[in-house]
């Protein structure tokens, strides 16, 4: 078995902040005695064949240096390994240990477990080695029957359209998310979709439908009522419509959870979904902030199915 640390850098993340802060935080894994390889990433999901080929050689306590993006590549390529092919000595893929220090653009699943974006704090945190097993989402799209997971909020419709907006205001950091909802609301359409869960069947043209795992998504935002990544249900936040003067009015409760309590935002518990698009209008999945496909799809939650290094 392989104690090494297997670190990933994706050097774009944060709008180029890792690169510029790998240097600091090599020495930084080095003064607090950690024993590790590191590869930088060189394009889009390089991240997800990284991770297969450490499993493959023993590798299974990995730090992820980057944003949102960068973990939900690790998450992917753990959960995508062949289990037949992998070392003996790992019994099952909840055994593997993620760390992360976030340098990305939003950060959000961090601020569930309260990580510090201080990368000396963050490697503190890793270095105490106390894991918590999550829930995961798996997406399963209709009819490529491809695969995809996520830790922490996937979302379909509106929040999948600005993020296939927001790489254009990546450079307002946190607001990029806000200042990309507020472009994309005068150009999006809405989807006729069906949504089926807990044999309920909601047909509606929908502006958004959200399912979390965690809290934050968007750069801080609290779109989910209550999530609970341990619990086995994802927390489904469904919204018909909303008017640019709604959004406006409600950029505070966007970012406290308010939003929530607001009467044109349904909530719902499930740990599986069907999507149907009923029409022909194009629609955009997101899975932690990455646009991952369009039309049909399901979703299943695997229970506490990954560990992740967190504050005690
Ligand atoms: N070398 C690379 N060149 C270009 N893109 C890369 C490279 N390595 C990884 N990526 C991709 O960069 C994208 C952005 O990474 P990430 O999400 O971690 O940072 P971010 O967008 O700044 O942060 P956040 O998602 O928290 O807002 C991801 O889709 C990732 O797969």
């Amino acid at each position: 078995m392989n104690k090494k640390w297997f670190v990933i850098v994706n050097p774009t993340s944060g709008n180029g902040a890792s690169r510029k802060k790998w240097p600091l935080i090599f020495n930084e894994l080095k003064q607090q005695q950690f024993n590790f390889e590191f590869t930088i990433t060189t394009h889009k999901y390089h991240a997800e064949n990284l991770v297969q080929n450490a499993i493959n050689k023993g590798f299974k306590k990995f730090i992820c240096i980057g944003g949102d993006g960068t973990l939900h590549a690790i998450v992917n390529g753990i959960l995508s390994v062949n289990t037949e092919n992998i070392s003996t000595s790992l019994n099952n893929l909840s055994e593997i240990k993620i760390g992360i220090i976030p340098i990305g653009t939003g950060n959000d699943w961090v601020k569930t477990y309260t990580i510090s974006k201080n990368y000396k704090e963050a490697i503190k945190i890793i270095k105490a080695e106390h894991t918590k097993k999550q829930d995961i989402g798996k997406i399963t799209l209709i009819p490529k029957n491809k695969v995809f997971y996520f830790n922490n909020l996937a979302g379909i419709g509106f929040d999948g359209f600005v993020v296939n907006k927001v790489h254009k205001f990546k450079n307002l950091g946190s607001l990029a998310y806000l200042s990309g909802a507020l472009v994309s609301l005068f150009s999006y359409k809405k989807p006729l979709l069906e949504i089926t869960f807990n044999s309920k069947v909601l047909k509606s043209k929908t502006l958004l439908l959200f399912v979390g795992i965690c809290k934050y998504c968007a750069g801080g935002m609290q779109l989910t009522k209550n999530p609970n990544p341990t619990n086995g249900l994802f927390d489904i936040t469904f919204v018909k419509n909303i008017t640019l003067f709604q959004i406006i009015a409600n950029i505070p409760g966007l970012f406290n959870g308010k939003i929530i309590e607001h009467k044109i935002v349904k909530n719902y518990k499930s740990n599986h979904l069907k999507i149907k698009v009923l029409d022909n209008q194009e629609t955009f999945i997101q899975a932690d902030g990455e646009l991952i496909g369009s039309g049909d799809f399901i979703v299943n939650l695997l229970p506490k199915a990954l560990s992740f290094i967190v504050p005690k």
